[in-house]
């Protein structure tokens, strides 16, 4: 199949896959031919087209250095993409304000963080900007929703264990009321029992307040507990759109390959 074919099938792969055309049927993030090319001339993401509906949760697997990476950050332009690549809610997001496109694109790191002070200033850094001060019911209330019992508010921050802090990181990041949550690889330094309440209060995001998510992970298994669609990058291009049950179906060799390994 032509790569330009091949390209236009996966978009369209998204809409017909019927479960989600009925419960989600716009997208939040539309990408158009978004390309990168390294300093060195080396390209690192080749031309990737993806729609991505509102209200799911979507998986980015795929082997090291294929440009799960760069691809997540230029949706909320920690890496600026080219114009008119990248879509949010119908626009541009070369033309947004890029503080405002952030706030409304959170984003969760590897490592959390944090800064000194108690948890609940660090709750309180992104709305306290913008000249708000949430009171301690609403840190409470954060704190809860990012799997935290409310009795950490007075904790010194750099005095929590790192999956601790890692929930603190998603409270801090809840505070501006985020549409849509980039995770980039959020439980990989973390043991079981956290990584199982990340998991819960993602899925509880997106659950109760219909949060957009994407998140890269290298854990197919943890894909597949918590995706409602799987997107699968080779070599900096999209090679497959699936539901995480159908993964073990990806025709790509590369796919195969990489199922194989991480399985
Ligand atoms: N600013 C940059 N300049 C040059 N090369 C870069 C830059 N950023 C990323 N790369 C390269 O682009 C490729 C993709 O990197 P990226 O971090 O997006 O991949 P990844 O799939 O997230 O990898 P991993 O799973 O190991 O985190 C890699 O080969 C990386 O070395």
């Amino acid at each position: 199949m032509a790569d330009d074919s091949r390209e236009k099938l996966l978009v369209v792969q998204v809409h017909e896959s019927e479960d989600i055309h009925h419960r989600y049927n716009h997208p939040k993030f539309q990408i158009r031919n978004l390309t990168k090319v390294s300093d060195a001339g080396a390209p690192i993401l080749k031309g990737i087209n993806l729609d991505i509906p509102k209200g799911i949760i979507l998986g980015v697997i795929g082997p090291s250095g294929s440009g799960k990476s760069t691809f997540l950050r230029a949706l909320n332009r920690l890496w600026e993409p080219p114009s008119r690549t990248v879509f949010f809610d119908d626009s541009d997001i070369c033309d947004l304000d890029v503080l405002s496109l952030r706030r409304k694109v959170g984003m969760l790191f590897q490592l959390p963080a944090l800064f000194q002070g108690t948890v609940a200033d660090n709750v309180r850094y992104g709305p306290q900007l913008r000249g708000k001060r949430l009171t301690e019911e609403e840190v409470c209330k954060l704190l809860i929703t990012a799997d935290l019992d409310a009795s950490f508010m007075n904790k010194n921050a750099t005095e929590l264990s790192v999956g601790q802090a890692q929930r603190v990181a998603l409270a801090r990041t809840l505070a501006n009321s985020p549409e849509v949550l980039l995770l980039d690889e959020p439980t990989s330094a973390l043991d079981p029992i956290s990584t199982e309440n990340i998991e819960d209060a993602i899925v509880k995001l997106n659950k109760n307040e219909g949060m957009t998510v994407i998140m890269v992970s290298h854990s197919v298994k943890q894909i597949q507990r918590i995706a409602d669609l799987v997107c699968l990058l080779v070599d900096g291009e999209v090679v497959e759109v699936l539901k995480p049950d159908q993964l073990s179906q990806a025709d790509h060799p590369m796919a195969q390959r990489f199922l194989q390994l991480s399985s």
